[in-house]
């Protein structure tokens, strides 16, 4: 299969592995996310999904294994090269510049794919193209009437809306999601389901959630990580019915 191929997955992990000292954190961890879904990856603290996101990323080098995104192994490339290949993944918010407006914000983040500096600012805010080009991202997020507001304003849900819409000006192949919801209240994580949900088509995404009335709204197909292991991958319906995964980590709670 070739990464053209509409069929092939965007990224397939083969059997990845890592460990801290004695501590097995992943354990020949093997999934594919295929274009146009949500993959989320589930499990209780300290499973390892945040170490998976880092070899999946760049962050965080694999004792052995194989990560092949958009068909090349990249499993030895440094984070940037892969984000330049089309890896995409939420910021912190502390990579959002509070003083800019979200505008701004969006029209940096464009202007650097394009592979200009961050220095050339005021020619940034002339940039008509790069404007639209911002404002549309915005409006992808729900965000083009906050456009002029300076970013530190911005709610803590319309923070994280600016991130994902800094993650989308490098025009990425696939996002990395880690908790996107995490400290969202209701209405905003309604919200974000709402723009992650219409984004999808366009942009695959492996999605780490603790919020799983989030995760089971939005995921096309959940893996569950357990002490670094998937054990069990399925559509929603079946991992919500899955023994194990009650047992392992959904416990008493209904996952709806
Ligand atoms: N750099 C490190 N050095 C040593 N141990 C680490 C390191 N990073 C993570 N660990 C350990 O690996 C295990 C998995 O951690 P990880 O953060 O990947 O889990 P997680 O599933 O993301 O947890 P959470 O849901 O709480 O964020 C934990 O026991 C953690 O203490």
């Amino acid at each position: 299969m070739t990464a053209q191929d509409p069929k092939a997955p965007i990224l397939e992990l083969k059997a990845l592995n890592k460990a801290y000292g004695a501590l097995q954190v992943t354990r020949d961890l093997s999934l594919a996310v295929m274009p146009g879904e949500i993959h989320a990856v589930i499990g209780p603290n300290g499973a390892g999904k945040t170490t998976l996101i880092g070899q999946i990323s760049g962050e965080t080098s694999s004792d052995s294994g194989q990560v092949v995104f958009g068909g090349k192994d990249v499993t030895g490339w440094c984070v940037a090269s892969r984000a330049r290949a089309g890896l995409g993944r939420t910021f912190q918010i502390t990579a959002i510049l509070p003083e800019f407006t979200v505008l701004e914000n969006v029209a940096l983040g464009v202007q650097a794919h394009q592979g200009h500096s961050f220095r050339f600012l005021r020619a940034a805010a002339s940039d008509q193209k790069l404007n639209d080009k911002a404002l549309q991202i915005l409006g992808d997020v729900g965000l083009a009437e906050r456009a002029a507001l300076r970013a530190g304003s911005l709610s803590h849900g319309e923070k994280r809306m600016l991130e994902l819409a800094l993650a989308l000006a490098v025009e990425p192949k696939l996002l990395l999601l880690d908790e996107p919801m995490a400290g969202t209240g209701p209405d905003e994580t309604a919200r974000l389901i709402g723009i992650l949900k219409s984004l999808k088509s366009r942009c695959p995404m492996l999605l780490v959630e603790h919020d799983m009335g989030a995760v089971f709204q939005l995921a096309d197909r959940i893996s569950v990580l357990v002490y670094g292991e998937i054990v069990a991958s399925g559509m929603p319906e079946e991992i919500r019915a899955d023994p194990k995964v009650r047992q392992a980590y959904l416990g008493e709670d209904d996952a709806a």
